[in-house]
């Protein structure tokens, strides 16, 4: 990938509930385009020295969001990066409209069932926004939330149906 040259210098946002794949599929994603990956949790685990969950647990969530939001605008605007941001980071403060100035968004959408399969597959522990759930409440919890955060995930650049997308096709809509 050391030859690619990224046509577009703007910084790639993904944004999606928990569970949507948005570290995984975004790291696979700098690496096929010679972007630079960045996870803004990452990022934040790194600075705080601890993790999310147990920040969350010290400070509070409102700590955690104002957290997110300054690590979030420190990003370089001219920076040809791929972005895995938070489930919550678009919910909070002028975070998507930023997003939206400063690079392109892309909406990693799933239904609540495939979120909640998914979740109940890792350390629900690790993902303070859960509360702990598990099971049936949890898929009660993924639905009234998802039906909560969509406005602000739907104003993304562009929603891709993240069951059925190819890599290929989102390569093409950030070149
Ligand atoms: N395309 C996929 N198909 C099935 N499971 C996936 C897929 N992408 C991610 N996962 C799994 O779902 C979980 C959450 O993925 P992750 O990338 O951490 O999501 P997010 O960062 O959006 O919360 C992980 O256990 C991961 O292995
Ligand atoms: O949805 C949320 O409120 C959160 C999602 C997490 O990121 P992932 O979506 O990568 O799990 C992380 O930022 C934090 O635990 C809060
Ligand atoms: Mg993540």
């Amino acid at each position: 990938m050391e030859h690619h040259t990224t046509a577009n210098p703007k910084p790639v946002f993904i944004v999606g509930f928990m569970g949507s794949g948005k570290t995984t599929w975004g790291r696979k994603l700098a690496d096929k385009t010679g972007r630079t990956f960045i996870d803004l949790d990452e990022v934040i685990v790194q600075e705080i020295g601890m993790p999310i969950a147990a920040y969350f647990t010290e400070y509070g969530e409102h700590a955690f969001r104002e957290l997110e939001s300054r690590t979030l605008k420190n990003i370089a605007p001219d920076l040809p990066a791929v972005v895995s941001t938070g489930g919550g980071t678009p919910c909070y403060f002028d975070n998507m409209a930023w997003m939206n100035r400063h690079g392109i968004t892309i909406y990693f959408q799933l239904p609540p069932k495939a979120l909640w399969s998914r979740l109940m597959q890792t350390d629900i522990g690790t993902r303070p926004a859960l509360n702990g759930l598990s099971g049936p409440e949890l898929l009660d919890y993924i639905t009234a939330k998802l039906a909560e955060r969509a406005p602000y995930y739907e104003q993304a650049s562009y929603t891709v149906n993240q069951l059925a997308v190819r890599p290929e096709e989102l390569i093409a809509l950030i070149k």
